[in-house]
This record gives C-alpha cells, structure tokens and sequence, in this order.
C-alpha cells in the first residue's frame, strides 16, 4: 500500500500541493484528474521522490519517505511525461545502462523479463530514436519496472500514443496490477480514466477535492460525464 499524508510542498511563494491525503491499496489504480496547474505533476514528482515535500509524510508498506528515502526509492517506478531514454542507443542499451545505474539484481534476466512483458523483444537492436511514441512510452515503462517497482507512477502514459498501441498499453497496466503493484498515474483522456482506474483522485489548486470509486466519481465529477451522457 501507499499512504500520502498531510502533504504539502510550496514552490517559490506559491502553495502548489496543501494538504494532500491519499491511500492506495494493493494493486489498486488510482487516476489522478484535475485542470492544467492544479498540482498534479507536482504530486506525482513527490510520490516518485523527484522532489521533496516540504511538510507530510509518505508511507510505502512499512516504510516512510522521511526515515527510509533509499527504500521507498527501491519500491517505486517512474515513468515522466517527457521521454527519458538515450536516443541514439538501442533498446538493449538503454535497459542495460539503466540496469547498471539502478543496480538491478539479476540484470540479464530481468532486462530479458521486462522486454518480453512489454512486447519489445522485436525490437531489441533498434536504436531509441527509430521507435514510435508508444515503443518509446513501452521502454520507459521498462526501464520503470527493471528494479521490480511495488508502486508505478505515471504522469500522462499515453499521451501522444495511436490508439492502437493505447488500447495494448492500457490491458498491460491493468494486468500488471494482478501481482499487487499499485499504479498511480495522470491522465486528461476520460475513456483511459474510466477503463483503468479503480479509484480517482481529482485536484483543484493544489487541493485535493474529491477521491472515491470510479462509479462515485462519474457521479460526481462533470468532466467524467462527457462520455456517459
Ligand atoms: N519549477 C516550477 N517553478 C515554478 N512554478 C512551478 C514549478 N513547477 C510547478 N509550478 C507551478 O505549480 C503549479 C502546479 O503545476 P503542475 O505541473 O504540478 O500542475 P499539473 O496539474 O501537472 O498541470 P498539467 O496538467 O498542465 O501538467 C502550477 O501553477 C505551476 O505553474
């Protein structure tokens, strides 16, 4: 599980996340919605200790943000908005370089495990720059799973993908979650909120202002309501 609590972080004067409170079970989705600027990149770069909060704590299992930085580093995996990948090297040498830097156990299976789990084993010489937008989504969610992340964060996985590598990506991380990685990630796109979430989480200038079932959410939520009528 993972527990946000109370967490605020300021930047510069500005108070960009107040307060934030989440919890998010085993294997459970959570999809995080909210205009541009509310905070949420904000909150995904604090969940994947890119940043600091400046107040609150974050608990991953027994395991807080403030006492055990190096342990909750090794429960989380990040996949950014931009891409994070060395264009000119293959695929192969992406996932090594990454490996060796995270000190992945086990490097050449596990490079082997993630390439296989994400369909890339066709493309295993290709250099980075060659590949589509969704191959290029598909490493970096590789290089985020190498060191067996119990928590994916994502910030927007899909965006700027065809519909047909989104309609095989978004199964993916449905399935990925049967072992009990949590997945917490952003998204504008309400059919991909609908299908992959379980619990939706929305922020509004840095405040959390509603969290609940996707059922409770499409209730409550008018930007979930364009698709439902
Ligand atoms: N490095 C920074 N310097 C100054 N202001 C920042 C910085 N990073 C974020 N902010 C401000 O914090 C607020 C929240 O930004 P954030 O990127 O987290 O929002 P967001 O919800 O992810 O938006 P979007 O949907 O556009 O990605 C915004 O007002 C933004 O201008």
């Amino acid at each position: 599980m993972i527990r946000v609590e109370n967490v605020s972080k300021k930047i510069g004067s500005k108070i960009v996340l107040e307060n934030i409170n989440l919890f998010v079970e085993k294997g459970g989705i959570l999809g995080l919605v909210g205009p541009n600027g509310a905070g949420k990149t904000t909150l995904l770069s604090v969940l994947s200790t890119t940043i600091m909060p400046d107040g609150g704590e974050i608990w991953v299992a027994e395991h807080s943000l403030s006492q055990e930085l190096q342990e909750i580093r090794k429960k989380i995996g990040y996949v950014p908005q931009e891409i994070a990948l060395y264009p000119s090297l293959s695929i192969k040498d992406n996932l090594t370089f990454w490996a060796k830097l995270t000190q992945v156990k086990n490097r050449k299976s596990r490079i082997k495990e993630v390439v296989e789990l994400l369909g890339l084993d066709h493309y295993w010489h290709e250099k980075v720059e060659r590949l589509s937008g969704g191959y290029k989504r598909r490493v970096n969610i590789a290089v985020a799973l190498l060191h067996q992340p119990q928590v994916l964060i994502m910030d927007e996985p899909t965006v700027g993908m065809d519909l047909y590598s989104k309609r095989e990506l978004l199964p993916f991380l449905k399935n990925l979650t049967k072992n009990g990685t949590i997945v917490i990630y952003t998204s504008h796109d309400v059919e991909e909120l609908l299908y992959l979430s379980d619990r939706i989480a929305m922020l509004e200038q840095g405040q959390l202002v509603f969290e609940g079932s996707v059922e409770e959410a499409k209730k409550e939520l008018s930007i979930l309501q364009g698709v439902i009528g």
